[in-house]
């Protein structure tokens, strides 16, 4: 951690003293600095990778390489991962990586990431009929283990379309070129050799942290009931979920109260690490988190990184400080990549091309102000001040002509050239293959699903009472309307017997419920990705689970909803 706030530090004061007007080209100082916990040589992996769970993994760092590595200049400084070593990186000949944060020290790691690189990569989406523009055009980059590279870039610039194509996840409507390296190696991740958290994710409420986790754990992986307990507490405690651990996630349709957002977020990207992945992508961590859950957020992710797995997300917007976290970032504009390197390396582009850090602004805030064509309009709004107010220099920047600019300073940099030979590096040996850890059997996940249907039934089994009562109170008022009009009592019993039955089946086939419904398909879904067959057994273990609890359909299709405070 404290490694982590060094390296937060050291990056806000070469930040800011790169938007000195003096030194708005950073000393070498700034960009030599090894920062504290970053690698300068990617960790290789083992023949067998998989998350150790002792403390004495052997996957050490050695601090000679690190020091090694240490180049004269900025591009070097973005190319340090590129070592006599590195050829090695993908033959897993390397079984104990010498690697090595600054400061020296042995860091230990538990978890054996896996490189990515991609190379020439461009996505297209088919949009009625016919394929539109390209949506990622032409990226270059890679992703080390035990490090973190963030995909940055205004709205609708690609990025999520970039992670989607690196993990494999496109929609059937996108047609991808170019190649796609996962340990210098073509062949596609097998399942749980990786996890994807999606922009929002789908928890169930009524289910304690632990519970959650380790029902995901058990739909996903094979084995024993008992060895998913200790894959569940790592993720707990990777995701820095200890004190929440037996707490109820609520929220949504449960009408419990539960956890903040920014605790949602992260039970969600611990239900990806029960399978122990290499690489976790995920899209957007900071997606609706205030600033404080932003920071405990990107340092646990970088603790996770730093215990050795490969990180990739893509982010809209960060403050100084988490931005000083990130090890390398991608810059997308329109699908352009406008700048691939060491994030403090990306200070330096943008002072090349002309658009250096104005003083006190954030650096993420400064790229994207620079490349985001939204501010078009309100330059020319800031023109019109300008007139009266005199000069806005600031602000007073055609966003066009800068993604022009920093494109063409990019491709004609050595960051760029750098970037090509490290992915040449990392492809030109195939390493060894992610294997799959393997999956639950049918059997074993419907009889998951149907006990934990069982278990979100009788935790929310209030709810169907006072909806009972409630249907109850309807039919009897409907009921006896009819009563003063001389009918007998039993005509009368029939009668409320004959609407609750029509309320109830009213209540089955209401179209407001079927996002429930649709919730628990989906979330199932995200814990049974890649298994051909999870409608059938999701339907199984669900109508399993329902034929106790009639109600249970009722509360699933059901459009009414009880508020409880
Ligand atoms: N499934 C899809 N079908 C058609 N077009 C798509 C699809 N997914 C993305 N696009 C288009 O691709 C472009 C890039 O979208 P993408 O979601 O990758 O951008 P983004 O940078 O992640 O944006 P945001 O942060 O706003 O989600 C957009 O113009 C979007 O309309």
């Amino acid at each position: 951690m404290e490694d982590i706030q060094s390296q937060s530090d050291l990056y806000r004061s070469s930040s800011s003293s790169a938007s000195s007007p003096t030194s708005r080209v950073p000393s070498s100082h700034f960009f030599y600095v090894r920062k504290p916990g970053s690698l300068t040589q990617p960790i290789s992996f083992e023949d067998s990778p998989e998350w150790e769970d002792t403390d004495d993994a052997d996957v050490r760092m050695d601090e000679e390489a690190n020091i090694g590595g240490g180049g004269d200049s900025i591009n070097d400084a973005t190319a340090t991962p590129i070592s006599p070593s590195l050829s090695k990186i993908n033959s897993g000949s390397m079984t104990s990586p010498p690697v090595v944060p600054e400061g020296g020290g042995t860091v230990v790691r538990k978890i054996a990431g896996a490189s990515i690189a991609w190379k020439d990569l461009t996505v297209t989406m088919k949009e009625k009929r016919r394929y539109s523009d390209k949506v990622v055009k032409s990226s270059n980059g890679y992703a080390l283990p035990g490090t973190m590279t963030v995909i940055m870039g205004p709205a609708k610039s690609g990025k999520s379309t970039l992670l989607r194509a690196l993990a494999g996840r496109l929609p059937p409507s996108a047609k991808m070129y170019g190649d796609v390296f996962v340990n210098g190696s073509k062949s596609h991740m097998p399942y749980g050799s990786y996890g994807y958290v999606e922009r929002e994710t789908q928890l169930i409420g009524s289910l304690t942290v632990r519970e959650f986790l380790y029902y995901s754990a058990l739909l996903q992986l094979p084995g024993f009931l008992c060895q998913k307990s200790s894959v569940v507490e790592d993720a707990i405690q990777a995701m820095s979920l200890s004190d929440y651990a037996n707490k109820l996630i609520g929220g949504g349709d449960c009408y419990m109260k539960g956890l903040r957002s920014g605790e949602r977020r992260r039970v969600s990207i611990a239900r990806e690490l029960v399978m122990r992945p290499h690489i976790l992508f995920i899209d957007e961590p900071l997606y609706h988190l205030n600033s404080v859950s932003t920071l405990l957020m990107m340092v646990t992710l970088k603790k996770l990184a730093s215990m050795g797995c490969t990180l990739v997300f893509t982010i809209y917007q960060s403050s100084t400080e988490v931005f000083g976290l990130f090890d390398r970032i991608c810059l997308l504009s329109n699908g352009n990549t406008l700048f691939f390197g060491e994030t403090l390396a990306c200070l330096q582009h943008f002072s090349n091309a002309g658009f250096p850090c104005p003083i006190m602004q954030s650096p993420s805030d400064h790229f994207l102000r620079a490349i985001n064509t939204d501010f078009d309009r309100i330059i020319a709004m800031c023109k019109n001040w300008q007139d009266d107010n005199g000069d806005f220099s600031a602000v007073n920047m055609d966003t066009a002509v800068a993604i022009r600019t920093l494109e063409a300073t990019y491709k004609s940099s050595a960051d760029a050239a750098s970037v090509e030979t490290m992915i040449f590096k990392l492809t030109e040996r195939e390493g060894s293959q992610l294997k799959s850890k393997g999956k639950a059997g049918a059997a074993t996940r419907v009889a998951v699903l149907t006990w934990r249907s069982l278990l979100v039934m009788s935790r929310e089994w209030k709810y169907y009472w006072l909806r009972l009562i409630l249907y109850l109170i309807l039919t009897l008022f409907i009921g006896t309307l009819y009563s003063g009009l001389g009918h007998s009592l039993s005509s009368v019993a029939a009668r409320v017997a004959a609407v609750f039955v029509f309320v109830s089946f009213a209540s089955l086939l209401g179209i407001a419920g079927i996002p429930s419904l649709l919730k628990e398909i989906k979330i199932y879904r995200s814990e049974a990705s890649n298994q051909h067959s999870g409608a059938f057994v999701f339907i199984l273990g669900q109508f399993l689970g329902s034929i106790p609890f009639l109600f249970r359909l009722v509360d699933v299709l059901c459009p009414l909803h009880v508020p409880i405070g």
